[in-house]
């Protein structure tokens, strides 16, 4: 199954204060950035690598460089900008893919509202970044128009994920890898993760209205 969790230490604890129902937005924050970076770190670290010479400070030096491939990192709108300067931090040169795709809090259904992409996506690694993988649904539509553009090569990452919105994404797009810090339990009548975060656009918007 093309998902892993990333089950380290800093990540663990990181995710365990983002589960604090009394969390403040600045702390929200904060956390989702750097557990991206992190997520970042692990979904990077199979990128092929090639040589090249550089005068160093002793002569000529072999030093290498991520080969082939420049990246675009893909946040859905719009929680996922909650993790995209986490990204950036590590990959400061990529190209950003604005997607926006909101669920309809009745159906669940994802609604697509904007495609922003990056030139040349056909030759890019798409970098998809949102913190909640639920039913799949926003996901899925994500990854459907990235490929529409000619993505061939496309990988997510999400905070946490439910089993339910693993499968849709894998049935779908089998060719996805996602990398999450946290598969969950399920999801609750409403489509929202248990445990899960809560609502994480209105977290790290500061629109939170009530508990769902
Ligand atoms: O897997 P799904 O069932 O599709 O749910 C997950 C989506 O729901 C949330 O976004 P939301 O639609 O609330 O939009 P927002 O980022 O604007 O808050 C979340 O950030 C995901 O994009
Ligand atoms: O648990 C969930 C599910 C969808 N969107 C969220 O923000 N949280
Ligand atoms: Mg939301």
């Amino acid at each position: 199954m093309p998902i892993r969790e990333i089950r380290h230490p800093l990540i663990r604890h990181k995710l365990g204060l983002m589960r604090r129902a009394d969390i403040s937005t600045k702390n929200f924050r904060e956390l989702a950035q750097e557990v991206g970076a992190l997520l970042t770190y692990e979904a990077t670290n199979d990128l092929p690598l090639e040589n090249y010479e550089i005068q160093g400070w002793a002569g000529t030096v072999q030093v290498e460089k991520i080969a082939g491939k420049k990246i675009t990192v893909v946040p859905i709108l719009r929680a996922g900008i909650g993790m995209l300067d986490g990204v950036l931090s590590l990959i400061p040169g990529a190209k950003v893919s604005a997607v926006g795709v909101a669920r309809n809090e009745e159906t669940l259904e994802a609604h697509t509202y904007l495609e922003k992409l990056a030139p040349e996506i056909d030759e890019r690694l798409a970098l998809i970044i949102d913190p909640m993988l639920a039913t799949g649904g926003s996901m899925v539509a994500t990854i459907d128009l990235l490929k529409r553009a000619g993505c061939k090569e496309i990988r997510a990452m999400v905070l946490v994920a439910a089993p339910e919105g693993i499968k849709v994404v894998n049935d779908a797009h089998p060719d996805v890898m996602i990398y999450t810090a946290s598969i969950d339990q399920k999801l609750n009548e409403h489509g929202y993760i248990i445990p899960g975060l809560g609502d994480a656009g209105d977290k790290i918007f500061g629109t939170k209205q009530k508990e769902n």
